[in-house]
């Protein structure tokens, strides 16, 4: 059955003004990418192994097998297609279920790529490579995550036998969270104290076998399992994440990764002359693809949510005539189109940030240390500002489906319980805002002993004006200047970032003021991301853009993301002084205008993510628009409609209509 709501999107196509073609290549990031993402896509939305529609119905030990039956399937598929990395990478992503394969390319590969000798990496890429052995990342513990430096498993260097001994000392100090440790790795890269001559030397890590290659049983003194059932159905519990305790195991030296630091024959410690962060690598580079990651789960969101509204109708016909579009309304599009700019925004910003990412790896590889601390500062940050955005505009998405976005079927739910823990994993957001404000307090205090800041934050080079300016806008279109809106967000993020440094030398110590002080260093910290991604979108949408009517589009929503954030954080301009209040209802009025520009191409930008519907998982968020009928099609197939009087009527339920009946006869 086809419903007239399926016209509406129809008819909203026919009302963009720009090319949707044009704009995919755009959000692809190039032609050969759109080409590689599309026909990756559409291989798994046509192949019924990969079906996932009845993930949320299943239980623990069904779901997990049907993911390792999926994980099996993708191997298979890669091999048989011949398929790239790049290809396979993007396979895995439209799989669209977390499981051993992320961990295993996502960080066990990158670790030993990162931390490994060439040595090491000529021994255990191959392997890894054709999956003969399967890893993960174990360094979080029960007792620790955040605080890497109190981590407890040591690995101590035995001179007799040549060997490290791998040990887990306390209940605290067991592995616990890595993903695919639980069931399925063969292999793990643990981080531990390393020991050696009776002296500790820091955190290292070192490849560990946990499981036999012949029957998959535990190796002698490793005591494993899977940590138990997580937030929300089916979402990240496709995911073994396991604990693992170490009784006393014996590694070869060898397998210690020694990139950074190596441990002689004799046990002499010798570090290279590299900064000792550089063991931290591995996080920097998952935290830059999360940044990535994230524009993909916030545009599914939003790709749901736009298209559902542009059918959803409600009110404005008193006499049974056509009813206004939810879309219509000043506040769905209020609360929408930010987060539609958003998707945009953080797309481009995780493009940008790739690039720093390998500008960064060439120049260590080159010896140059110098943009490490930014690099960390910009991925920590940026993980921190996308993932907790991502996360909340996913509820708010939930919201603006109004109660159908509640099912399962609408695909939010499993979405939001699959994506939230991106704010903790790979650090935890405040801890890495924390690490932002510390460069930036850093940053702002050497521009006192004339050191010119670099980067990110150039900007702050133009301290005087910064502490002074006042906004020069004085009508509503004076918000769409680069240059005023600019001006804006880097004089409060300058002033807040002043104004921290200046507050923490009043303390008797940096320490006690950063850590009484710690509420407002986030605050500068978010205000000097919020820097990066304006300053990024207005770079792209600076430069030339193909299509007709795609850079228009692109300006449009790049203004509505930094006019929602002054609207959002209107307390810290207007205290820092940064913009009157007076600027600030300008800001706002030209918002509603924007809101009014994007609301005829809105449904066409949502396309442009060029999502098959096997990916978006949604009844809601369907190409065709046919929400009700397949609302109605997936309630049919939930299993408690398998019989029309549900099991347990018998027992339960004629009991207590016989008993009531027994009483009222009474
Ligand atoms: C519907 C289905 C959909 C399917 C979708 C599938 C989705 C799957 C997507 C993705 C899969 C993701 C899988 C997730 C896997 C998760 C893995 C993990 O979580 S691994 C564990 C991660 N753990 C952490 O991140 C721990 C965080 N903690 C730290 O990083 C550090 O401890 C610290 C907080 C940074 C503190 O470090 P330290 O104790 O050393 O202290 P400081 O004194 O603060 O720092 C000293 C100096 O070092 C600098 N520094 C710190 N870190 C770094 C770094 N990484 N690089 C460079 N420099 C660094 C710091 O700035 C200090 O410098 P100075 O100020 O002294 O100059
Ligand atoms: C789904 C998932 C997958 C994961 N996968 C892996 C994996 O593959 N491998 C792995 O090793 N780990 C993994 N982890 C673990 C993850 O990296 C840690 O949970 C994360 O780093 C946070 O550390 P924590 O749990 O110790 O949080 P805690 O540090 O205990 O945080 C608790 C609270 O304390 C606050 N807090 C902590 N320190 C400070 C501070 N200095 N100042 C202010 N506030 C502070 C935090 O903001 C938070 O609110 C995974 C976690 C999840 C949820």
């Amino acid at each position: 059955m086809v419903v007239a709501s399926v016209d509406n999107l129809a008819d909203e196509r026919s009302k963009a003004q720009f090319d949707v073609g044009a704009m995919k290549i755009v959000w692809a990031g190039s032609k050969h990418v759109f080409d590689v993402t599309d026909r990756m896509a559409r291989i798994v939305a046509s192949d019924p192994e990969f079906r996932k529609d009845n993930r949320t119905t299943l239980g623990r030990k069904e779901l997990f097998k049907n993911t390792l039956r999926k994980m099996a399937h993708v191997v298979k598929r890669a091999n048989e297609l011949r398929l790239t990395e790049e290809e396979a990478s993007k396979l895995r992503f439209f799989v669209d279920e977390p499981g051993y394969l992320d961990l295993h390319w996502g960080m066990f590969v990158p670790a030993i790529k990162g931390q490994g000798t060439e040595e090491q990496q000529e021994k255990w890429l191959p392997l890894a490579s054709r999956m003969e052995i399967i890893g993960c990342y174990a360094q979080t513990e029960l007792g620790h995550g955040s605080n890497v430096q109190g981590l407890e498993t040591t690995a101590t260097f035995d001179p007799k036998t040549d060997e490290f001994i791998i040990h887990s000392p306390s209940l605290t100090s067991y592995k616990w969270w890595p993903g695919g440790l639980g069931k399925v790795s063969t292999h793990v890269v643990v981080y531990a104290r390393l020991v050696s001559g009776g002296q500790e030397h820091g955190i290292y890590g070192f490849i560990v076998q946990l499981r036999s290659l012949d029957d998959h049983t535990p190796l002698p003194g490793i005591i494993i399992g899977d940590i138990g059932t997580k937030f929300g159905s089916g979402a990240y519990n496709t995911m073994d994440n396991g604990f693992v305790c170490f009784n006393r195991v014996r590694i070869p030296r060898n397998h210690m990764l020694m990139r950074f630091c190596q441990v002689t024959r004799e046990g002499n410690v010798c570090l290279s002359d590299v900064p000792k962060q550089m063991v931290y690598g591995t996080m920097v580079y998952v935290r830059q693809t999360i940044v990535s990651d994230a524009s993909w789960a916030l545009s599914r969101a939003v790709c749901i949510a736009v298209r559902y509204s542009a059918i959803r109708r409600q009110f404005g016909s008193q006499d049974r005539g056509i009813e206004t579009q939810v879309l219509d309304y000043k506040t769905q599009q209020s609360r929408l189109f930010p987060l539609l700019a958003s998707a945009y925004a953080f797309r481009f910003v995780g493009e940008w940030l790739k690039w720093l990412y390998a500008d960064v790896t060439e120049r260590l590889q080159a010896n140059d240390f110098s943009t490490l601390p930014e690099a960390h500062a910009c991925t920590a940050g940026l993980k921190s500002l996308t993932t907790s955005v991502t996360a909340d505009a996913i509820e708010e998405c939930r919201k603006l489906c109004g109660g159908h976005g509640y099912l399962c079927s609408s695909g939010l739910p499993e979405l939001f319980a699959v994506y939230v823990p991106a704010c903790t994993y790979e650090g935890d957001n405040v801890v890495l805002l924390l690490q932002v404000a510390r460069f930036l307090v850093k940053t702002v205090s050497r521009l006192a002993a004339g050191k010119k800041p670099v980067g990110t934050t150039t900007y702050m080079g133009n301290a005087e004006h910064l502490m002074q300016c006042k906004s020069s806008a004085s009508s509503p279109e004076d918000w769409l200047k680069p240059s005023v809106v600019l001006e804006a967000f880097e004089a409060r993020a300058f002033r807040l970032a002043v104004a921290c440094a200046r507050d923490i030398s009043k303390f008797s110590t940096p320490e006690a003021g950063f850590a009484e002080l710690s509420i407002d260093l986030v605050e500068a910290a978010i205000a000097h991301c919020e820097v990066i991604v304006v300053s990024r979108f207005i770079e792209k949408v600076q430069q030339d853009i193909p299509g007709d009517g795609v850079k228009e589009q692109l300006q449009i929503l790049c203004f509505i993301y930094a006019l929602h954030l002054i609207h959002k954080h209107s307390g810290e301009f207007l205290s820092t002084g940064c913009i009157t209040p007076e600027q600030a209802t300008l800001a706002n009025e030209q918002l509603r205008t924007l809101y009014g520009q994007v609301r005829p191409n809105a449904v066409s930008l949502v396309d442009a993510f060029n999502y098959t519907d096997h990916y978006l998982g949604s009844a809601l968020g369907r190409y065709d628009g046919n929400v009700y009928a397949t609302l109605y099609a997936q309630a049919l197939r939930d299993p408690l409609n398998d019989t029309v009087v549900p099991d347990g009527y018998e027992e339960f339920i004629r009991p207590v209509l016989k008993q009531t009946m027994r009483l009222s006869r009474l």
